[in-house]
């Protein structure tokens, strides 16, 4: 027997919908060793580095996990939380909340489970977790609000994985992409300006996404269109002039050309133009993590006022905030329209009851004749 199946299968199992939150993943600690394992694994993702493979082994094996490790593992200690890392730490979050969310609109049941591309917990245990709790009905949630082919495209792959091994492949659903959302976009405005309300507002809002090698938006990756709309639909909303914001990509990796402006260059320039007070948001990123608060809350807030700035604003992420959970919830109950409904048609009356009804039915007749 080569595939999972449930070997006690009953006609009356209502079938479930498992909704699987998939998020990127992070060390388990923030030391060398569990960087190494953790950059091992994600960069070796054909999604990730589309480079050929045995060129890319040898740099990935032979340089980068040799030096890499040591100073990345110092900027994840600068961030560490006592209750870890902290795309972690808010993913957690995220999904318990989109359950209780979920649970109070009384729409039927579902079961959330947080599964991580690289590292624990897994997408494979999450999945596993959700087919014995019977989600023959599954919705796939990757946290990533633009589409890339490095971050949801991978996330797919590694589904497909995990059900090649399963005997019964649930019905199977995925949000591809939520970048042009009203409640994703509601609750980004909110969250602006709510800290606009706290402290005088910047002369300028950068609103910066992770970057990506030019050559996967020249190849067909719509994640650079999907952040530009993003963009231009949040400035719509909070009703910025032109010369008030602007688009960047940070976190640039390897030598290669990534989407441009770099994020650290435009507030550099930004600075030595005179410009003094700026706020940052990553609308990309559903949670805060190494990139947001190392990269753009620290180190670009430094850059920022070591070339004449003088006060450096970082939004954080939506993380577990109530109008992005209602937003999250809003997607899910778009994304399992039909599904609900049959649920508690069958809920009401389950197949056994239906059988039972037919036998009495063909007792009656056979009674007649
Ligand atoms: C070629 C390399 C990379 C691509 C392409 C890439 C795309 C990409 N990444 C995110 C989101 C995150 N990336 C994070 C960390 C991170 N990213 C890369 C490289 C690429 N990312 C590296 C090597 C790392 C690890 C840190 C480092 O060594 O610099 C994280 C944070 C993880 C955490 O633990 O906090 C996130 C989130 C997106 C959305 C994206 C494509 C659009
Ligand atoms: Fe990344
Ligand atoms: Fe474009």
């Amino acid at each position: 027997m080569n595939f999972k199946g449930y070997s006690d299968y009953r006609h009356d199992t209502v079938a479930r919908i498992g909704v699987l939150v998939a998020s990127l993943g992070t060390p388990e600690a923030p030391t060398a060793s569990a960087v190494r394992r953790f950059l091992a694994s994600f960069l070796s993702d054909p999604r990730v580095v589309e480079l050929p493979r045995p060129l890319w082994w040898l740099i990935l094996h032979g340089i980068i996990l040799r030096i890499r490790p040591s100073p990345v593992a110092r900027l994840y200690q600068s961030i560490w939380r006592e209750d870890g890392s902290p795309l972690l730490s808010f993913a957690r979050r995220v999904g318990q909340s989109l359950q209780a969310e979920w649970d109070s609109r009384g729409r039927g049941a579902i079961e959330v489970r947080l599964g991580m591309r690289h590292g624990s917990p897994s997408i494979e245990t999450a999945l596993e977790e959700l087919r014995q709790a019977g989600a023959q009905r599954l919705l796939v949630f990757p946290l990533y609000p633009q589409y890339s082919g490095s971050t949801t495209g991978s996330t797919f792959d590694a589904v497909a994985q995990v059900l090649s091994s399963w005997r019964w492949i649930p019905e199977l659903r995925m949000i591809t992409h939520y970048h042009d959302h009203s409640g994703y976009l509601e609750a980004l405005a909110e969250t602006i300006q709510r800290s606009w309300k706290e402290a005088e507002r910047g002369e300028r809002l950068l609103m910066s996404f992770h970057g990506l090698p030019k050559r996967y938006l020249l190849a067909g990756d719509p994640y650079h269109c999907q952040c530009q709309k993003t963009a231009r639909l949040l400035a719509e909303r909070l009703e910025l002039k032109e010369d008030e914001w602007q688009i960047a990509f940070q976190s640039r990796f390897g030598r290669e050309e990534w989407l441009k402006p770099y994020a650290d260059d435009l507030l550099q320039a930004w600075a030595e133009a005179g410009i003094k007070r700026v706020d940052v948001v990553c609308p990309g990123f559903a949670v805060d993590c190494l990139e947001t608060l190392e990269e753009m809350a620290q180190r670009n807030r430094e850059l920022f006022l070591q070339a004449g700035g003088e006060e450096y604003r970082y939004i954080p992420a939506l993380n577990d905030e109530p109008a992005h959970i209602r937003a999250l919830a809003d997607l899910v109950e778009q994304h399992v329209q039909g599904w609900s409904e049959t649920n508690s048609e069958r809920d009401r009356e389950t197949a056994v009851q239906a059988a039972e009804r037919s036998r009495q039915r063909a007792l009656a007749l056979g009674a007649k004749q």
